[in-house]
C-alpha cells in the first residue's frame, strides 16, 4: 500500500521543513506489531535540528498532525511516530468505484485517439490450423482485448498466408491427382495430401518444381483458371478456419493476408529501389544488411516473382497509410524474429520514420510430447480436435458431478475452452512448451476453470443473498485482513492492464485474476457472508460483488466467458 506510506510522508513534511519527502519516505518503518500501528517515523535523527529529545519531539508532531483521510490515527510511541492507516477508506474507494463502473471498471482512455494494428493468428491457407498455431490466436486476441480497454482503436489483422510457390504445387497436384467432392468433404487434410504428394513425387521429378513455379506466375498474372482453383482453395480452408475461430469467440476486422498486397508491391519496391539499397544476387534482388550483423533480405527474385518478405513490406506500408498506426505488433513465434529484424530495418533503411513502431512479440515453440511437430510426417495436433475435446472432457465432468446440471453444452464450451486459452496465457509467452492433454485439461491448481469457479461462486453467494448489493455500506466492517487482502489486489487491476500492455504480455493480467481468486476464497473460507447482521452481510455482499465483476472483466481481458453457474 505505497499510496498510503506517501500520503503520511506529505503529512510529516508540512511539519518537518528539514527532510524532503524522499528522505521521510526512507526512514518510515514497519512497526513490528498490528497494535503499533501500520507505519512508524522515528524521530531520532531529528533531535539534533529540533534540540529536543525523541519522544519530546514525536509527542510534539504527533500532537499537530491531524488524523483525516488515510491517516485514521497518529500517536506518538517511545520516540516515534505511529501512524493507524485508513482501511475502510481504502475499501470504499475501491467498492464505489467497482460498483459504478461495473463492465468498465479497470479501463481507461489512455488510448484516445490512437490506433494500434495487431496481426495476429495468420494460419496458411491449405495447412492444418494445429496447436502450434493457438499461441499466436490467444495471445493476439487477449492483446486486442487489453488495449481496448485502455481507449485504444484497434484494428485486428488476420495476415493469412494465402500466396506463394506453395499455391502453384498445390494446383499442379490438383490437376493431376484431385478430386473436387473430395476436397469438399475434408478440404484442409485432402489439401495437405495433395501437398506432400507433390513433394514426394517432385523429388524423382524436378521438372514438377518449374511446372508449379509456372502455375504461380500465373496465378500472379491474373490467369482465370488458376485464380478460380487458389481462390476455392482459400474459400474452403477459411470455412474450416472460421469453425476454430467461433469456438474461441474470436474475430477479424481485416482478412488482408498476403494475396491481398499482390498488387500493391511495386510501390514498395520502388522505393527500395530509389534509395539504391536493391542488388542483385544469385538470381535474386535484396538488401544487403551485412553491416546490420543480418543475412541479407530477399526482395524479389530475378524472373520478377515476390517473396514473404516483399509481401510483408507492403503491408506495413499500408497499414501505416490506412491506419497511421501508433504502433504495429506482430505476434508471431520467435523461430521468425530475424525475419522481423530485416523486415523494420529495411523500412528503416528506406527512411520511413514510422519503422519503430514495428513491435514483433515473439513467443516460444509448442513441441508435442511425441516430438516436434510434422505437418509432412503427419504429427499435427489439430487445434480444433483440442477445443473439442477439452470441452468433451468438461462436460463428462460436469455431468459426473451433477447428473442433472443444466445448460451443460454451453457451460462446457466456456469452461473447456477457457482451460486451453488460460493456460496459453499463464506463462510468459517466450517460453517453449510441451504440448500435454493431460496438463491442458487438468481442473487442479492455477487454472482457467479455478478463476472461472470463483467467479461462479460469487454469483451464487449473490443469488442466495436475494437482495439488492449496494455500496452504501458501513465499510469500517471491511477493515479486516482477509477483506483488505481482496480489496487490494481488487484496487491493483488497472496497473496490472497497463504493465502487460506496456510489455505485451497478457500473463500479468492471468496473474491478477489468479492472486483475487485465491485472495477470495481465503476471504470466503473463513468469514461467513450471509449473516444475519443486516450491516455485516450488506457489507461482505458489496466486496462479493466487486470480485465478481472484477473477476469478470479480468477473464473477459484473456479472451475468456464468466458462467454464472458450473
Ligand atoms: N505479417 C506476418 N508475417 N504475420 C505472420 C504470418 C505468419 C505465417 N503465415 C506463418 O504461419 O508462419
Amino acid at each position: 500500500m505505497q499510496d498510503f506510506k506517501v500520503a503520511i510522508a506529505n503529512c510529516l513534511k508540512e511539519k518537518i521543513e528539514d527532510l524532503t519527502v524522499d528522505e521521510i519516505l526512507g526512514l518510515i518503518e514497519v512497526p513490528p506489531n498490528k497494535e503499533m500501528g501500520d507505519y512508524a517515523f522515528p524521530c531520532f535523527k531529528l533531535a539534533k535540528v529540533f534540540r529536543k529529545a525523541p519522544n519530546m519531539i514525536a509527542e510534539d508532531l504527533s500532537s499537530t498532525i491531524e488524523a483525516s483521510g488515510v491517516i485514521s490515527k497518529v500517536m506518538p510511541l517511545g520516540g516515534y511516530v505511529n501512524f493507524f492507516v485508513n482501511k475502510s477508506q481504502l475499501a470504499e474507494t475501491v467498492i464505489k468505484e467497482v460498483l459504478t463502473q461495473k463492465e468498465k471498471y479497470g479501463h481507461s482512455d489512455l488510448g484516445q485517439e490512437k490506433s494500434v494494428v495487431i496481426d495476429f493468428s495468420s494460419p496458411n491457407i491449405a495447412k492444418p490450423f494445429h496447436i502450434g498455431h493457438i499461441r499466436t490466436t490467444v495471445i493476439g486476441n487477449s492483446l486486442y482485448k487489453i488495449y481496448d480497454s485502455q481507449g485504444y482503436d484497434v484494428v485486428r489483422v488476420n495476415h493469412l498466408g494465402d500466396y506463394g510457390t506453395q499455391f502453384g504445387k498445390l494446383i499442379v497436384a490438383f490437376k493431376l491427382w484431385g478430386d473436387k467432392k473430395t476436397v469438399e468433404a475434408n478440404p484442409i487434410p485432402e489439401l495437405l495430401k495433395l501437398y506432400v504428394q507433390f513433394h514426394d513425387e517432385a523429388e524423382s521429378k524436378p521438372e514438377m518444381e518449374d511446372e508449379a513455379r509456372a502455375w504461380f506466375t500465373k496465378l500472379e498474372n491474373d490467369d482465370e483458371e488458376a485464380k478460380e482453383l487458389w481462390k476455392w482453395f482459400r474459400d474452403e480452408s477459411l470455412k474450416e478456419f472460421a469453425r476454430v475461430y467461433d469456438l474461441l469467440d474470436i474475430q477479424f476486422d481485416s482478412y488482408a493476408g498476403e494475396s491481398f498486397y499482390s498488387d500493391k508491391m511495386d510501390d514498395v519496391i520502388k522505393l527500395i529501389n530509389e534509395k539504391g539499397l536493391l542488388q542483385e544476387s544469385q538470381g535474386t534482388n535484396v538488401v544487403d544488411l551485412e553491416e546490420f550483423n543480418m543475412p541479407p533480405a530477399l526482395i524479389t527474385k530475378t524472373d520478377g516473382s515476390t517473396l514473404y518478405m516483399t509481401r510483408d513490406l507492403a503491408a506495413a506500408l499500408y497499414r501505416k497509410n490506412n491506419y497511421d498506426f501508433e504502433k504495429c505488433i506482430y505476434v508471431v513465434g520467435s523461430q521468425q524474429s530475424l525475419h522481423f529484424q530485416q523486415l523494420f530495418k529495411v523500412l528503416e533503411l528506406v527512411g520511413f520514420e514510422w519503422a519503430k513502431d514495428l513491435v514483433h512479440v515473439p513467443f516460444g515453440m509448442v513441441a508435442l510430447e511425441e516430438g516436434t511437430m510434422s505437418t509432412r510426417k503427419g504429427r499435427v495436433v489439430f487445434l480444433e480436435d483440442v477445443l473439442k475435446q477439452a470441452i468433451e472432457k468438461t462436460k463428462e465432468t460436469m455431468l459426473a458431478k451433477n447428473p442433472e446440471a443444466k445448460n451443460v453444452d454451453e457451460i462446457a464450451k466456456q469452461v473447456g475452452v477457457g482451460a486451453v486459452v488460460f493456460q496459453e496465457l499463464s506463462n510468459s509467452r517466450i517460453k517453449d512448451y510441451t504440448f500435454s492433454w493431460e496438463r491442458t485439461l487438468s481442473f487442479e491448481g492455477e487454472t482457467g476453470p479455478y478463476v472461472q469457479y470463483t467467479h461462479a461462486r460469487c454469483c451464487a453467494v449473490l443469488r442466495k443473498a436475494e437482495q439488492e448489493v449496494t455500496a452504501d455500506v458501513n465499510y469500517e466492517l471491511l477493515s479486516n485482513g482477509d477483506s483488505a487482502e481482496v480489496l487490494k489486489v481488487i484496487g491493483s487491476f488497472n496497473k496490472s492492464i497497463l504493465s502487460s500492455l506496456r510489455r505485451n504480455e497478457p500473463h500479468i493480467v492471468t496473474r491478477f485474476v489468479l492472486d483475487l481468486a485465491q485472495a477470495f476464497n481465503k476471504f470466503y473460507h473463513d468469514n461467513p457472508i450471509l449473516v444475519d447482521d443486516v450491516e455485516l452481510r450488506n457489507a461482505r455482499l458489496a466486496l462479493v460483488e466487486a470480485t465478481r465483476q472484477s473477476l469478470e472483466n479480468g477473464l473477459s481481458l484473456l479472451g475468456m466467458q464468466a458462467p454464472e453457474r458450473m
